[in-house]
């Protein structure tokens, strides 16, 4: 996007916070004339202004696919505006970011390198050595959804949080199955203790996975600074480490972590672990270490359930602001079981969906935008199965889903039948003609297309196709 030849005699843009703003408006409001009011929402309305360093100005979008699109289809025109705005600026990066605030930046930050302004990464991090790792913003008490599963751990952070070494609860140990809220309670504690009000001085804390943990170890032994790596560690308030079951079989590190644990629980400061199994489950963890895990407070993160998936649903899509049926949010919580993070990867397809469409969600689109998603978690429901539910709901016999008969009572069954094989199983055309008396996949097409058809122009048609796809899929 540079236009170099035409520019490069103008010096480096230094404009003033307002200025900058105004322009940007300007410029937005030339996008929207140019592009027109439904391609400007669809696309554009997202870009936000990061900043402007030298003769570069910097803008973001909240997603990759987004950037990319704007990128290749909107580049120049913003280029191109921009410059009729401001003859100083000779490029404009399109990022991937979010905006904390509604306007540009300040004008020192405007003039600091583009690289110190995206992605903005929202509320200041708690005080914490250099080795520690950034904490996600998103996983706060807030934004942590309690159920029975959850609840028991909830609890006991929460209670670390408030105050921290109490005898009982250090260390706090947390532990279960991938993707069902460990880090996401770990970062919350730290947030809290980070932002301690009433008096109460913000603690230090340093949150890390082992495996940096170990990384930072071995570094600190190659470059001869072991000992500021242990003080730098010892000096915290508080010390998380998640996913503890990397140390397994790494004597050295154990060894080392095992002697910061002991200094710093003895020196009466707060530890919290996350693993995959309890303390006494970790084989290959030293004993005298697993012995000190299980000796404060061991809470366990069990499996969700469907109510606790669809709060988790309910919460995350109030607070992307996108409307979701509750028959799609249904859908999903009893479709993806696994992982509150794969439950949330789903959601956030769709929201990113009806965001970049503006178009309602319903439970064809969910299928449509997830097909790969609820592929791989499909709960293997055979051809025959969905014959012998759809001819039991219309009171037909199961041997006429293979017959040559073309009444409409029995024809429309079948071709039922033939469109939920294709939404609910992963068989081919011809494998499902097959299944139906040998019949073509050109038949099976037609006949996916018809019920298609009917369900867009027919309520009571629709709602009894989704009554058995969702009795086929519970
Ligand atoms: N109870 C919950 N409420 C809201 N969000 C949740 C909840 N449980 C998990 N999540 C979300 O699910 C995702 C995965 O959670 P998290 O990273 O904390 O899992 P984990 O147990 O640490 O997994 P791993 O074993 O892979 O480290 C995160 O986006 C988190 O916010």
């Amino acid at each position: 996007m540079r236009d170099g030849d035409a520019l490069s005699r103008i010096s480096p843009a230094r404009q003033d916070e307002v200025g900058l703003n105004e322009q940007w408006a300007r410029v937005r409001a030339r996008l929207q004339a140019e592009v027109g009011e439904v391609e400007y929402r669809t696309w554009l309305k997202q870009v936000a202004l990061a900043g402007v360093a030298g003769d570069e100005v910097t803008v973001i979008l909240p997603t990759r696919f987004l950037r990319d699109w704007v990128n290749k289809e909107y580049g120049e025109l913003i280029t191109a505006f921009w410059q009729a705005e401001n003859p100083a600026i000779r490029n404009v990066e399109i990022r991937t970011g979010t905006q904390t605030r509604g306007t540009a930046p300040s004008l020192a930050e405007a003039s600091a390198p583009v690289q110190a302004l995206a992605p903005a990464a929202a509320p200041a991090q708690p005080a914490r050595p250099d080795s520690a790792a950034p904490l996600d913003q998103r996983f706060t008490f807030d934004t942590f959804v309690v159920g029975k599963p959850n609840e028991f751990a909830y609890a006991c952070a929460r209670r670390v949080a408030e105050a921290p070494a109490t005898p009982g609860f250090n260390p706090l140990f947390l532990y279960g199955g991938v993707g069902l809220g460990k880090t996401h309670l770990m970062h919350a504690i730290a947030w809290e203790l980070s932002n301690r009000g009433n008096g109460r001085a913000p603690a230090s804390v340093a949150y890390m996975s082992a495996e940096k943990f170990m990384y930072r170890f071995i570094n600190a032994l190659r470059s001869q600074s072991t000992l500021e790596f242990k003080n730098e560690l010892r000096s915290v308030d508080v010390l998380m480490i998640d996913d503890l079951q990397f140390l397994i079989g790494k004597d050295n590190t154990q060894e080392e972590f095992f002697h910061t644990f002991n200094a710093l629980v003895d020196a009466g400061k707060q530890i919290v672990i996350s693993a995959d199994k309890s303390p006494s489950d970790l084989s290959g963890l030293e004993d005298r270490l697993r012995t000190r895990l299980g000796c404060g407070m061991v809470a366990d993160l069990h499996a969700t359930t469907f109510e606790l998936r669809y709060s988790i649903l309910e919460a995350k899509a109030q607070r992307a602001g996108v409307e979701v049926p509750a028959k799609v949010l249904e859908f999903l919580a009893r479709k993806i079981t696994t992982n509150n993070r794969e439950l949330e990867g789903a959601l956030n397809r769709l929201v990113a969906h009806a965001n970049l469409f503006n178009r309602p969600l319903t439970m064809e689109t969910a299928h449509e935008v997830l097909h790969d998603v609820l592929r791989a978690h499909d709960r293997k429901i055979s051809i025959q199965e969905i014959q012998k539910k759809v001819s039991e709901h219309y009171n037909i016999r199961v041997s006429e889903m293979s017959s040559a008969r073309r009444a409409r009572n029995i024809a429309r069954p079948r071709q039922i039948a033939m469109y939920l094989a294709k939404q609910l199983t992963s068989k081919s055309l011809p494998d499902i003609g097959r299944h139906f008396g040998d019949r073509d996949h050109t038949t099976v097409m037609h006949a996916v297309n018809r019920v298609t058809e009917l369900i867009a122009q027919d309520v009571a048609f629709a709602e009894d196709v989704d009554l058995l796809r969702r009795t086929l899929e519970s």
